[in-house]
């Protein structure tokens, strides 16, 4: 047996990296498939018969891996059905995944962490708050998928897409963000294609070049939030690193491989960035290109990274602007808000959670 698959859990392998270790242990590699088919399953198998293997070979799998590499911690469920969930890592460190009804009353979206929190310090982002901590392995990665799969179906849902915009910044861990979605996605495997996948960047140029070298074909969204430099650096440091113009063009190149719309994330922050002025530099910005604005209700989340309080904007500004953008030829939605009775921003089921933990020990 290979010592380096393990102490690792079996949604932490590879295809190539099981079947290498089949082979090793005499079974045949065709059975490959089917042990990952059964992990990512909407329904997990009833047995472990369930998985339709050789006894041997899943005797062996079972005293050769650990099944998971994350279990449920905390579950929050809104009264718009939103779900909110903690899981807990085998080093203790925690995440959050959610998963949101779709208006279809069959479907599901759900949103997935690549980090333990994040360093990259957007002002207004709880996820940072408590700083980095650590990249997700691809398995952990794959379980929250798994995860958000099963609570789809028990809820009578199919889940239809997710999105890579919960906690951490997927561009700095892509090795394993593309190792996950390789597995996701695999056409052999069948549970999910890859336009049914978005990866949300907060604009990283050559992490948005090295997933368009990886041509998956999967949707990206950046977080724009800002259509001039000094006030998009202010609530994002990365805008300092990398210039409104150069990252649109690194998102241009992204979408002459991949074919695809972009949609550019856009949080509307009371008397910051939600002025009809922005709204028309930001169409003038987006003019020919085949992009969509998606604007997001801003989920207080309490005094910012900078001690700041951020507001969102009103209703009726956010229809104004919504207006102008519209206006001036721009495609923009308003996004819905999630689960506005739970802790919906990403970051705030962790915090709870760990303070909880700290008052009691
Ligand atoms: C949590 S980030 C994760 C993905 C990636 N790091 C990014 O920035 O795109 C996903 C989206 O949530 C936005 N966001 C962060 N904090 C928010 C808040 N309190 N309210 C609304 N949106 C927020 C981010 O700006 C980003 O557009
Ligand atoms: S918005 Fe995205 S990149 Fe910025 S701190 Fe939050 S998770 Fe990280």
């Amino acid at each position: 047996m290979p010592p380096s698959t393990t102490a690792r859990p079996l949604t932490d392998l590879s295809p190539e990296e099981l079947g290498a270790w089949m082979q090793s242990q005499g079974f045949n590699t065709a059975h490959t498939p089917r042990v990952i088919r059964g992990l990512l399953a909407a329904e997990p198998p009833k047995s472990r018969a369930g998985f339709l293997l050789p006894e041997k070979l899943d005797e062996q799998l079972q005293s050769a891996f650990p099944m998971t590499a994350a279990n449920l911690a905390m579950r929050q469920v809104s009264e718009d059905g939103t779900t909110k969930l903690l899981l807990r890592l085998h080093d203790g460190r925690t995440v959050e995944s959610v998963l949101m009804p779709d208006y279809h009353a069959d479907r599901a979206a759900g949103c997935i962490s690549s980090q333990v929190g994040c360093a990259m310090g957007c002002d207004f982002c709880a996820t940072t708050q408590t700083g980095f901590e650590r990249n997700l392995s691809s398995g952990e990665i794959v379980e929250q998928f798994i995860h958000l799969r099963r609570e789809a179906h028990a809820a009578g849902r199919a889940l239809r897409t997710i999105v890579f915009m919960g906690m951490g910044e997927p561009m700095l861990n892509l090795k394993n963000v593309l190792a996950a979605l390789r597995r996701i996605a695999d056409p052999k495997l069948g549970a999910f294609g890859w336009r049914q996948i978005t990866v949300s960047t907060v604009g990283i140029v050559p992490g948005i070049d090295e997933l368009r070298q990886a041509n998956l074909g999967v949707h990206l969204a950046l977080s724009l939030h800002a259509p001039d430099d000094a006030t998009r650096a202010d609530l994002l440091p990365m805008g300092k690193r990398f210039d409104v113009q150069e990252v649109l063009a690194a998102v241009d190149r992204y979408q002459q491989t991949s074919g695809r719309i972009t949609t550019i994330q856009y949080c509307l922050l009371d008397g910051v960035n939600d002025s009809l002025a922005q709204a028309r530099d930001l169409s003038r910005l987006l003019q020919g290109r085949r992009m969509h604005v998606n604007l997001l209700r801003y989920n207080a989340t309490g005094l910012s990274l900078r001690g700041r309080t951020y507001a969102p904007s009103s209703l009726e500004q956010t229809e104004a602007f919504l207006t102008e953008l519209r206006a001036h030829g721009t495609v923009a939605h308003l996004r819905r808000a999630r689960g506005p009775d739970i802790d919906a921003a990403c970051g705030q089921l962790r915090k709870r959670e760990a303070a909880h933990s700290s008052a009691n020990s």
